[in-house]
């Protein structure tokens, strides 16, 4: 069996007016992620990894910011897409390992869902998906809520 690895990061704007999507879930805040699509900064990282694995570019250059198919489009679906951009190429998922960056909300207790609804899109089971939040201890970007960013690592393999 052949494996690979791949890194993922991804950085979105909070602001006022738009719901937050994070992990494939909606999550009740009075901010929410800025972006062509719904932001949802976990499942980029995410695709962004599983790309790279591949060594196929990247989530823009597949699914451009500037193509109205994917305005306020829900992330899930550019995982799921992902997920068989990959498989063309006889690549499927073995695990991942995420880190979100957020100071608010507290993400723990939404966690367990998050890994059940990303399992159920990528084919694999939820034990095969690790989601970690922080804080940036008040730091930086993430540490004054102007925005989240995510980091995932994933191994991918075919035969
Ligand atoms: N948005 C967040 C951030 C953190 N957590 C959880 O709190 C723990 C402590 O965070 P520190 O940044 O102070 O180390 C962290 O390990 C997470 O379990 C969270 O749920 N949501
Ligand atoms: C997902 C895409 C496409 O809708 O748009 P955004 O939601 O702005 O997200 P970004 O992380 O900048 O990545 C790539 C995009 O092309």
């Amino acid at each position: 069996m052949k494996i690979r690895v791949g890194f993922g990061f991804d950085v979105h704007r909070l602001v006022e007016g738009r719901e937050l999507w994070l992990g494939g879930i909606r999550l009740e805040h009075e901010l929410g992620l800025l972006g062509h699509s719904d932001a949802d900064v976990l499942i980029h990282a995410i695709c962004d990894a599983l790309l790279g694995a591949a060594n196929m570019r990247d989530i823009g250059y597949h699914f451009p910011d500037t193509a109205g198919e994917f305005k306020n489009i829900d992330s899930k679906i550019l995982l799921a897409r992902t997920v068989d951009l990959i498989a063309e190429k006889g690549w499927r998922v073995g695990n991942i390992d995420a880190t979100v960056c957020a100071e608010r909300p507290k993400l723990k207790a939404r966690i367990p869902e998050m890994q059940e609804v990303l399992a159920h899109v990528m084919g694999v089971e939820a034990d095969d998906v690790s989601i970690k939040a922080t804080t940036t201890e008040k730091l930086g970007f993430t540490g004054r809520e102007e925005g989240i960013s995510a980091y995932a690592t994933v191994l991918i393999e075919k035969d």
